[in-house]
């Protein structure tokens, strides 16, 4: 049970449930191949069957941290910050990124863009789910779109998804990774036929890597 006060803290962004932290190499999208410090922070109630991280979604699993110390680990390792979770947009990420801004860090976000915006990003990696839709806000500085492809409907989702984005917005297609034998020809012939999209794999499940 976390105290009244804690709650407050954690309704603030002063304090946020981390589920984990790790330095690693950005496996997908754009920055796929960087070595980037991640900051997972637990919560997401947007409830996607096929989640890699559904032990993430039930925040009182995940201890109340400092931001402060979430901060100093993060800069002691890496200046490329990586924030997901969970849904990192579930919290008020205004402290957490400015305290990373202030001490020169590069911050991403991966989010499925659900919750209000907040907080200050130098990469926004958005990566829309059909079961609760993104803000519209996000799509005007979505850096880049990520759909996931489980099934051939996902693929028209992905256009719907598409046509709302900025047009600087790069726009990738990434399998579904239980259903990547199946998913990766469609995608292939997909992107061939429609070169606007590019592929993005979960290169560090490949890289036997966190
Ligand atoms: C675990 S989520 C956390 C961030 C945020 N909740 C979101 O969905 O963007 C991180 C990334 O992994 C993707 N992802 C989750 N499970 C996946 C799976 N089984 N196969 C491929 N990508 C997956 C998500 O779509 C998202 O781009
Ligand atoms: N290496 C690595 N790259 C990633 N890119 C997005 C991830 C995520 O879970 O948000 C992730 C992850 O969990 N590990
Ligand atoms: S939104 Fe992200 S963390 Fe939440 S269930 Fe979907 S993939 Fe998992
Ligand atoms: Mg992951």
């Amino acid at each position: 049970m976390i105290t009244e006060d804690t709650k407050v803290l954690v309704d603030k962004g002063i304090m946020l449930p981390l589920m984990e932290e790790f330095y690693t190499i950005q496996g997908e999208g754009f920055y796929k191949g960087t070595a980037a410090y991640f900051i997972r922070i637990g919560g997401c109630d947007v409830g996607c069957h096929w989640c890699d991280v559904k032990e993430s979604w039930d925040a009182s699993l995940h201890p109340p941290t400092h931001v402060g110390k979430i901060v100093e680990n993060a800069v002691s390792h890496s200046d490329t910050v990586v924030i997901t979770g969970g849904e990192p947009l579930t919290w008020d990420m205004t402290i957490l990124t400015e305290t990373l801004k202030a001490q020169g860090c590069k911050i991403h976000i991966e989010t499925s863009g659900a919750y209000k915006l907040t907080g200050v990003w130098d990469w926004i990696c958005l990566s829309p789910k059909k079961i609760k839709l993104p803000t519209e806000e996000i799509y005007e500085v979505a850096n880049e779109l990520k759909v996931i492809v489980y099934n051939l409907h996902d693929l028209k989702f992905a256009e719907e998804q598409a046509a709302l984005v900025n047009k600087d917005c790069i726009l990738y297609l990434q399998p579904e990774w239980s259903k990547r034998d199946s998913v990766i020809p469609v995608i292939v012939d997909y992107v061939m036929k429609n070169p606007k999209w590019k592929v993005s794999l979960q290169t560090h499940k490949y890289l036997n890597i966190p």
